[in-house]
């Protein structure tokens, strides 16, 4: 997809939506070809100073031309280890010495390179160096592409849990070039979708019934299903994170699935379940919570479970789980208040709901099934 520009330059055809933040408000464009397209993701770079951070996955594939779009700036690249274990506090301090050696200024920019490793731990080390720089995503998984780029949320994991460290940090913009999928291995893509179903379980039952619909064609990765999936949920998150930044209040919504999702990741070894594999099972048993406290109907948790299971992604505990551990775990999640967990259920598809005060003996038999 592209087109000439008056100049004779090729301009590749991008989606436009934008986070409304006030002055942090921020372009996300969708398309093809958009790394090439230096001209419209350079424009938000204000300083001399950029450095490149990736992994050895990525940067083999894609360090080259991001690198060719930062001629006549003063650039480095920084290429990490690849996984879920690098996103550690170490990495962080390996990108605020490659920022010291570059002699970056307060007008630097971080440009995360990669899926949502690197863009959570970039994004943190730019929130860190000299008390915050800018700092571009350009997200190369689908889960990061439809979730982890947008909305500022930039941190690292302690062995003690998942994100436990990070800050509030917004991007200046986000480059989604939709062709770096092509080189996506199929288990990462998969775990992506389960972002994209979260959407549509938290807050939009025609866009759940548009993935049921559509679950076929998502999983052969048709480009126009896959475009609309990225497009709506990217859309979704703006409009939430428009509305409250800080998680306050419908932020949290985000995190369905997550509470029992960040316990079973770190519980099972950072790693070991991707990150969307293990909110899937966490929707699952957000669901059955649900369920078994009469809150929501068991079709909807079964509609769940199909769509999940169409895309290919777990629906159950692994074997091995230990349910005490796990609930232990849990009370380590952010969204706990004075050492008491705070939830997020749903009533049924497409209407999540915060709930304090659940006890552990109304979790426990969920956390047993395995
Ligand atoms: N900040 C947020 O709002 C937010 C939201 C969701 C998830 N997250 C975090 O994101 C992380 C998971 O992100 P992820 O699923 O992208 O994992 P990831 O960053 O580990 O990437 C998955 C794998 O794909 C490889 N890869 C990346 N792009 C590729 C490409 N185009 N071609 C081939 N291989 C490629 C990576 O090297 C890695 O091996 C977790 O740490 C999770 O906590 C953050
Ligand atoms: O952006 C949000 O808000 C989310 O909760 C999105 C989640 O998919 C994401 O995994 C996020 O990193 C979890 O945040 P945390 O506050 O539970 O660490
Ligand atoms: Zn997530």
């Amino acid at each position: 997809m592209a087109a000439r520009t008056g100049a004779g330059r090729r301009m590749s055809l991008a989606r436009q939506l934008d986070v409304v933040l006030g002055p942090r408000s921020y372009p996300i464009w969708i398309g093809q070809g958009l790394l090439a397209d230096s001209g419209r993701w350079r424009s938000v770079i204000r300083g001399r100073h950029v450095l490149v951070v990736s992994n050895e996955t990525v940067a083999p594939l894609y360090l080259d031309a991001v690198l060719r779009g930062l001629d006549g700036l003063h650039s480095a690249s920084l290429v990490l280890p690849d996984g879920e274990q690098h996103k550690s506090l170490a990495r962080c301090a390996e990108v605020l010495d490659a920022l010291a050696a570059l002699k970056a200024n307060r007008d630097a920019c971080v440009i995360a390179l990669g899926g949502g490793v690197i863009g959570d731990l970039a994004g943190f080390a730019a929130a860190c160096w000299m008390r915050g720089v800018d700092f571009l995503q350009i997200p190369t998984t689908l889960l990061a592409q439809v979730d982890s780029s947008v909305g500022g949320k930039t941190g690292v994991n302690l062995p003690a849990g998942k994100n436990l460290v990070g800050a509030f940090h917004q991007p200046r913009g986000v480059v989604i070039d939709t062709d770096t999928l092509a080189t996506l291995p199929p288990r990462e893509y998969r775990s992506g979708l389960a972002e994209v179903v979260k959407y549509g379980a938290i807050g939009d039952a025609e866009f759940f019934a548009w993935l049921q619909r559509n679950a076929a064609a998502l999983a052969a990765r048709e480009p126009a299903a896959l475009g609309e999936a990225i497009a709506r949920s990217c859309l979704h998150k703006a409009g939430v994170v428009a509305r409250d930044e800080r998680e306050e209040g419908e932020r949290a919504l985000l995190n369905f699935g997550h509470t029992f999702g960040h316990a079973l990741e770190t519980f099972s070894g950072y790693g070991q379940l991707l990150h969307g594999e293990a909110v899937a099972i966490g929707m699952v048993l957000a669901a059955q919570l649900s369920q078994q406290l009469g809150r929501a109907p068991s079709r909807d948790t079964q509609a769940l479970i199909a769509l999940l299971q169409a895309l290919d992604l777990p629906t159950a505990l692994p074997a091995g789980s230990d349910a005490e551990e796990l609930l232990r775990l849990m009370y380590l999640d952010k969204k706990n208040l004075s050492g008491h967990l705070r939830l997020i259920l749903w009533r049924g598809i497409g209407a999540a709901e915060i709930v304090p005060g659940v006890a552990d003996a109304a979790i426990r038999p969920v956390l047993r099934a395995a």
